[in-house]
């Protein structure tokens, strides 16, 4: 398990780009100062840039959504782009690099260029941490701006490690579909929100049937039909209550981990006709940014390594196997859909692989 200060200092990175300051990410192959553009503002730039030579980190699905990647090829939405500019950039022009809510119509002529990254991973964990601070993964990069916080990538690593999960608090919650119920939460020190399990039922000798729900706050507390997740859930506590025993994770993974502020920018490209893959990409995050080795620690911390699974997305019980949990049998989780989720539920037939 890696250690706390790592993650601490993270922790501490995270809340810095959240507040718009600038930080330095560096590993033994190099060093990156960064300013996050979307929390920044133009006198921080000017300050940022006196000299107005710097780079934009930015993710590869920005850069072929606005066409300046002639020379980027083909890469993964979420891997990191140094992006460079005859002229440099102002912070008109950077913001509507890292917002697509400015559309393609921003009118960038030529002049944009690819530059070489000291290293890619410490890039890549730059943009991670962004995602994990549920802001813009779009920063301007220098090797010399003024920093107030550090981090490493190991520090990043550290702190997404579902190692460090433990179990805080257990408690009895009777439930309106079954009385006997147990609500036991999982956190790190650093961690803003925390996972919850709830243990349905008793043990019967059988795997328990797991259900790993990620949080969807429209959908779970607002009743959007633009998705699956409200009733998803629902049933998939009624079903774990009509089978006697299991277990719903609810994964604060908001958003397929990008965070409800980055789903609500996906759900606005999605107004304007792309689809919930499409929207992901062009704001230059992953089709699904999850981690579910969280639940298989929590499972684990449990004592239930061997589940029933619910669910018709072919990772999740990929990633389990993969964190060492058997699943015995995958059971289908698939409710009837509505005009507004019709389109979503079939790209996630025909574009994610689910089983539906
Ligand atoms: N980024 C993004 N996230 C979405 C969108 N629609 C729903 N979500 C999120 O997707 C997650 C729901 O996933 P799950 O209920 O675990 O479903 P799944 O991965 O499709 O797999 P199943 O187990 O088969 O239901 C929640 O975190 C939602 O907030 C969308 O259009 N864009
Ligand atoms: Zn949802």
């Amino acid at each position: 398990m890696r250690e706390t200060s790592a993650a601490r200092r993270a922790a501490r990175a995270l809340d810095a780009l959240r507040r718009g300051w600038p930080v330095a990410v560096f590993n033994e192959e190099g060093g990156l100062a960064l300013l996050p553009i979307e929390t920044a503002d133009p006198v921080r730039f000017a300050e940022f840039t006196p000299d107005n030579n710097a780079a934009l980190l930015v993710s590869a699905g920005r850069v072929v959504t606005l066409d300046l990647g002639q020379s980027v090829g083909l890469r993964e939405p979420d891997e990191p782009i140094l992006l460079r500019r005859n002229g440099g950039f102002d912070f008109q022009m950077a913001t509507a690099i890292a917002d697509p809510t400015f559309g393609t119509a921003t009118g960038f002529t030529d002049g944009f260029a690819a530059a070489e990254l000291s290293s890619a991973p410490l890039a890549a964990a730059a943009l991670r941490l962004a995602m994990r601070a549920g802001i813009l993964p779009a920063f301007v990069a220098t090797t010399s701006g003024q920093v107030a916080v550090e981090v490493t990538a190991e520090d990043i690593a550290a702190y997404d490690d579902a190692d460090r999960l433990t179990i805080a608090a257990r408690a009895r919650l009777p439930v309106a579909a079954i009385d006997d119920a147990e609500i036991v939460a999982f956190r790190t020190p650093e961690m803003p929100g925390e996972h919850i399990a709830l243990v349905i039922g008793r043990p019967n000798g059988q795997p328990p049937l797991v259900r790993l729900h990620s949080e969807c706050l429209t959908g779970d507390m607002l009743g959007s039909l633009k998705c699956d997740c409200g009733p998803q859930l629902h049933a998939a506590i009624e079903a774990i209550a009509a089978n006697g025993w299991g277990i719903l994770l609810y994964l604060r993974q908001e958003g397929r981990g990008i965070g409800l502020v980055n789903k609500l920018r996906a759900y606005a490209l999605q107004d304007r006709g792309f689809d919930t893959v499409d929207a992901n990409t062009r704001l230059g995050f992953a089709v699904d940014a999850r981690d579910f080795r969280i639940a298989a620690r929590m499972l684990r911390l449990l004592g239930e390594a061997r589940i029933r699974l619910l669910t018709n997305n072919p990772a999740k019980v990929r990633v389990l196997e993969a964190a060492g949990i058997t699943i015995a049998e995958r059971v289908p989780h698939r409710l009837p859909a509505n005009p507004h989720n019709a389109r979503y539920l079939e790209t996630k037939r025909e574009r994610t692989g689910h089983a539906l």
